[in-house]
């Protein structure tokens, strides 16, 4: 079997991460018999310096063909004009919608030998084992109407909140189904003390909960939720929530699992095989350095295999081939040691192994 995946390094960080994806997808891949060709293609920051645009129709054309792609970040201090016409963040964005991968799926699991890397209490952090499942292809990051405002000589701005019955049906509907496979429990995150788009997003969770009786289902303001993650974090098992709240509990729940660099995700939905990138950004503070963490990317690397290649047991051998380069001590700095992200990647290579999977 040939797959086709589309990288997209994009700027920072990017390539590095990116590269090491593809070598752990590479190595899995030879253990599998199944056969992967590559495109790269440009986005973000350095798709607007050579071709005037974050994100090119060619490039999403392909991406909507591919059996898969696989991201990097893009964005950086370079690009950060405020009044520029055009913003790396704005490919990923059109590449989210272009794709239709409606629900993002981070998971967040704190590695028993990594509490040290977390500010909190060990015994805050025995057990953590989430599923945040964020809506990506609306709220407040595509609303209209949006832009700057200009009346009486003042300048303004808006951005607005929509969503519809069925853009949150459909997320809510797959947090469920998640939520049955796993420990049963959902949390919907939302703000319906005060927001309209919460108050209908809570009306169509409840709706769906009757679909799912198995499933035990609390709703919690997205204050409290922010509060309880670094409480109580282990009583959580799916979380389902809007595009930006989504955003933001995702790099707060970050902090549980140690760093920033460890956190994967998937982006399913719509027709094809799916989006798979890291949380993080571009890094621009270590970039080019060679000292990125590289095991978001490889944890969504075996989020791919896993949803869009459909290889299960290549799947779970990186993750067990990353838990086991932690178990025995491998660390990036931002987990307190000093491998580059080229041995880092190396010490999964080498524990690589689909024979010894369960
Ligand atoms: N998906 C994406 O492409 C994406 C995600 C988030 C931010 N961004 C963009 O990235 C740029 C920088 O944003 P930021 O600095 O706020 O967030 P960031 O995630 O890039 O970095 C935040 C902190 O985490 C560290 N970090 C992140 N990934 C790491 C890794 N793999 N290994 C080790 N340390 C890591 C960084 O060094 C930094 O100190 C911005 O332009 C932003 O818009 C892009
Ligand atoms: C870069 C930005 C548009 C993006 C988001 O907000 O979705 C990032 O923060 C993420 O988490 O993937
Ligand atoms: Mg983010």
């Amino acid at each position: 079997m040939t797959f086709t995946i589309i990288v997209l390094p994009g700027d920072g960080i990017g390539p590095e991460v990116t590269h090491a994806a593809r070598q752990v997808l590479d190595a899995a891949a030879a253990q599998t018999g199944i056969e992967i060709t590559y495109k790269e293609r440009l986005i973000g920051g350095c798709a607007i310096d050579r071709l005037g645009t974050a994100l090119d129709e060619a490039t999403l054309a392909e991406c909507q063909q591919a059996d898969a792609v696989l991201l990097g970040a893009v964005g950086g201090p370079k690009w950060d004009d405020p009044t520029a016409p055009v913003r790396p963040e704005q490919g990923l964005l059109a590449l989210r919608k272009g794709l239709g991968v409606f629900a993002n799926l981070r998971p967040v699991r704190v590695y028993p030998v990594l509490v040290d890397a977390s500010p909190l209490r060990p015994e805050r952090l025995q057990g953590v084992d989430l599923l945040v499942v964020r809506e990506l292809t609306g709220g407040l990051y595509f609303g209209e109407p949006k832009g700057r405002l200009r009346q009486d000589g003042r300048e303004g701005a808006v951005d607005s909140l929509v969503y519809w019955d069925y853009e949150i049906e459909r997320v809510v509907d797959l947090a469920f189904q998640l939520a049955a496979g796993r420990r049963g429990r959902l949390a919907s995150v939302d703000k319906a003390n005060v927001l309209e788009t919460s108050r209908l997003w809570r009306q169509i969770v409840q709706q769906v909960s009757r679909r799912y009786p198995q499933v035990q289902v609390e709703h919690v303001l997205v204050d409290t939720a922010a509060m309880r993650l670094v409480t109580s974090p282990a009583a959580f098992d799916v979380i389902v929530t809007e595009n930006m709240f989504g955003d933001i509990l995702t790099d707060e729940a970050a902090v549980l699992a140690g760093s920033m660099g460890l956190l994967p995700s998937a982006s399913l939905g719509g027709r094809g095989g799916g989006l798979y990138e890291p949380i993080h950004g571009s890094a621009p503070d270590i970039a080019g350095q060679g000292i990125a963490n590289p095991l978001g990317a490889i944890l969504s690397a075996a989020l791919l295999l896993r949803y869009a290649l459909k290889q299960e047991k290549a799947a779970r051998a990186v993750e067990q081939a990353v838990e086991r380069a932690l178990q025995e001590g491998c660390r990036t700095r931002d987990l307190g040691g000093s491998l580059s992200t080229r041995a880092m990647t190396d010490a999964v290579l080498d524990r690589l192994s689909l024979e010894d999977s369960f």
